[in-house]
């Protein structure tokens, strides 16, 4: 299976007119990766809470990120959300992303999404890596 960063990606894309644009911090030693990225008004679902695919499609992104950053090529294989508080749309969110350990194909990582230092939710992701 090939993957190809065409720069449309939902997320990350610079190159997606609706996308969120986010840009990563990559600590590669750390197998980590963070970003911070204002959720638009037209990301709700509830009127004025942010739609929780969006908090879920983030907390993918940068486990991937996360992956990525240590020189991992992966897809998604499995992802694990609690959402613990809701994020008003208008808000700024940190999302923060890690490897957690490796197990032959499959790579643990788990993610966070934080407002103003709470944790508003949280993912296990396990990725399954390419090539
Ligand atoms: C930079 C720009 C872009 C950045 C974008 C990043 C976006 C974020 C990432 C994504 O969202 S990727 C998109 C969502 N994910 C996908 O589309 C993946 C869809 N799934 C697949 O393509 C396949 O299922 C997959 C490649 C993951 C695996 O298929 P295979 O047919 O190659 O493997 P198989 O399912 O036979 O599994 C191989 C082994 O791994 C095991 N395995 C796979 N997933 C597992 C799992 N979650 N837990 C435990 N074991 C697992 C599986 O049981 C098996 O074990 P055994 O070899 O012992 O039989």
């Amino acid at each position: 299976m090939d993957v190809i960063d065409d720069g449309r990606c939902f997320i990350c894309g610079k190159d997606n007119p609706i996308g969120l644009k986010a840009q990563f911090i990559i600590d590669p030693e750390q197998r980590r990766a963070e970003t911070t990225v204002q959720i638009p008004e037209h990301f709700q679902g509830w009127q004025g809470i942010t739609h929780g695919g969006i908090i879920s499609a983030l907390l993918d992104e940068i486990c991937a990120q996360a992956c990525m950053g240590s020189g991992m090529q992966v897809v998604t294989s499995e992802l694990k959300l609690r959402y613990r508080a809701p994020v008003p749309t208008g808000s700024t969110i940190r999302v923060v992303g890690e490897v957690t350990g490796k197990r032959r194909r499959l790579v643990d990582a788990k993610g966070r999404a934080e407002l103003d230092g709470q944790v508003v939710a949280e993912a296990e992701v396990v990725m399954f890596r390419l090539g």
